[in-house]
């Protein structure tokens, strides 16, 4: 085999994977995982160029609902949005960790995760999401929410804490700072969850690891 067949089959990335081992263990023990040094630095530093590379115009109001339900609802969530595609060389190597992230928990887990999908959301000051679960039970394919966090500097009076709630009936939850580095992941159908208003203008990237969903000719996730 020549060295050029070799790259082609070897993986770009091999990534430390202590951090997946952490969050393999908490999601056993409690459904959620709060990592203040989840991120790697290496793949902030690569968000957070991608972010900076994207002009206002590509973010969008962000909606709610899946497909023909899809409908803009401010009232419920007031993020902007732009979809992370790989095209880039900081988005792909986002999306490699994450891939690495998802092979490392169906090896642990069996959780027989399928694909991923992330976007970037800016909340400028004041906007929040309201109490909502990311997924409901028998409905969509989201089964692991992942959320991470850009945000140089940020102190406990700049607000904008995600809140997560336990169940249904908790109304006091566990607060996370917003701070970059930190990643929370956790289990969509479980875990209802909600973005307090900030101070200042609040930067995330929030994922989910999907099931495949397919039936006969219904492709579900569409790629
Ligand atoms: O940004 C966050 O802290 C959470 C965002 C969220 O819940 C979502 O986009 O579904
Ligand atoms: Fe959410």
């Amino acid at each position: 085999m020549n060295k050029q067949q070799l790259t082609a089959i070897q993986p770009l990335h091999v990534f430390d994977e202590s951090i997946f081992e952490t969050i393999v263990d908490d999601l056993v023990t409690k459904g959620f995982s709060i990592q203040e040094n989840g991120l790697p630095d290496f793949i902030t530093q690569a968000l957070l160029d991608c972010q900076r590379s994207i002009s206002e115009a590509e973010y969008k109001t962000a909606g709610i609902g899946r497909a023909e339900n899809y409908k803009k609802a401010t009232n419920v969530r007031g993020d902007a949005i732009c979809w992370i595609t790989g095209s880039s060389q900081e988005g792909a190597l986002w999306l490699a960790w994450c891939e690495a992230m998802q092979q490392y928990i169906n090896r642990s887990l069996f959780m027989g995760l399928f694909s991923f999908e992330s976007h970037f959301a800016c909340y400028g000051p004041g906007k929040f999401y309201k109490r909502h679960v990311d997924a409901f039970k028998g409905q969509g394919n989201r089964v692991l929410s992942l959320v991470g966090y850009l945000n140089e500097d940020w102190l406990e009076e700049n607000g904008g804490e995600l809140v997560i709630y336990n169940s249904s009936d908790d109304v006091e939850g566990t607060k996370v700072l917003p701070k970059k580095n930190t990643l929370v992941v956790f289990l969509s159908e479980q875990f209802p969850h909600e973005v307090l208003p900030a101070t200042r203008t609040r930067h995330s990237i929030a994922g989910w690891f999907r099931v495949n969903g397919s039936v006969n000719d219904n492709i579900d996730p569409p790629r």
